[in-house]
C-alpha cells in the first residue's frame, strides 16, 4: 500500500475561470508559465487575478525558463507564488535566491545521470522529471521511459511529461513518485483546461492509489 496519496499539479493555466473550475476538480497545484514563447504564457496581471482567486491551500505554482532573477522578482512583486519552477539551464545558486521552495526540472536527455544531476541542486525541494526534446525546455505532450525514474529519492519527484487520463495510472503504478505533472494531456485548446479531462484525470490517479 502506497504511503502517500499521489500529489496532482496542472500547469498553464491562463483565466481565471478555467483555473477555478480545474481547482474544483480537486488538484493540488497549479502552474502558471512565465515564458513567453509557449502556448500557456500568461501575463503577470493575469496571474495576479487567478492567483488572488483560487484558495490559499492550492498552491500557486511560478514556471521559469532562464528568466533573469529581475524578471522573476518582477512576478513575485505581483503575483502570490508559493513555489517556483526553473525549466532551463539555471543553476542552483539562482535558484534559491528567491526564498521560496522551489523543484527544478531536469529533462530525461538518453545517457543523463540523474543523480549526479540531483545533486547540483542542493536546495531544491524537489525535482520534475520530464521528457527531452531538443529545443524545447517543456510541455513537450512526450512521455519517456518511466523505468528511468529513480525507485528511491530523498526529495519528492513530480513525473511530466505526456500524462494524460490514459495513461497517468499506469504511470502512477510503475513509478514511486510523490506526484503528476500535467499540461497537454488535459488540454481542449491550447492554454485552456478541459474539466472534463482533468476530471478524469484525478480519478484515474485515486483509482492507482487505491491499487498501490
Ligand atoms: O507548458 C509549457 O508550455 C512549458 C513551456 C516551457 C517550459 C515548461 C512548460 N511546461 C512545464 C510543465 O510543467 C508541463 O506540465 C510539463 O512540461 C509537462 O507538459 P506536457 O507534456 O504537456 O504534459
Amino acid at each position: 500500500m502506497k504511503q502517500q496519496r499521489t500529489r496532482v499539479k496542472v500547469c498553464g493555466l491562463t483565466s481565471v475561470d478555467n483555473a477555478l473550475a480545474v481547482e474544483a476538480c480537486g488538484v493540488d497545484a497549479i502552474g502558471l508559465v512565465f515564458y513567453r514563447p509557449s502556448p500557456r504564457w500568461v501575463a503577470t496581471d493575469m496571474a495576479a487575478k487567478i492567483a488572488r482567486a483560487l484558495g490559499p491551500l492550492t498552491h500557486k505554482v511560478g514556471l521559469f525558463v532562464n528568466a533573469s532573477a529581475q524578471d522573476v522578482e518582477q512576478v513575485l512583486a505581483q503575483v502570490e507564488l508559493s513555489v517556483l519552477q526553473f525549466h532551463g539551464d539555471e543553476p542552483d545558486s539562482f535558484c534559491q535566491q528567491f526564498k521560496r521552495p522551489f523543484f527544478k526540472a531536469l529533462r530525461m536527455q538518453n545517457g543523463v545521470d540523474i543523480g549526479a544531476l540531483m545533486a547540483t541542486y542542493p536546495s531544491a525541494a524537489g525535482f520534475l522529471l520530464d521528457a527531452y526534446k531538443k529545443g524545447v525546455p517543456g510541455g513537450t505532450g512526450e512521455s519517456f521511459d518511466w523505468a528511468r525514474v529513480p525507485k528511491k529519492c530523498a526529495r519528492p519527484l513530480l513525473l511530466a511529461g505526456g500524462l494524460t487520463p490514459l495513461n497517468v495510472g499506469a504511470a502512477i503504478e510503475q513509478t514511486a513518485v510523490y506526484g503528476v505533472d500535467v499540461s497537454g494531456g488535459v488540454e481542449s485548446a491550447p492554454g485552456v483546461k478541459g474539466i472534463d479531462l482533468v476530471r478524469a484525470l484525478i480519478q484515474q490517479v485515486q483509482r492507482a492509489d487505491q491499487s498501490k
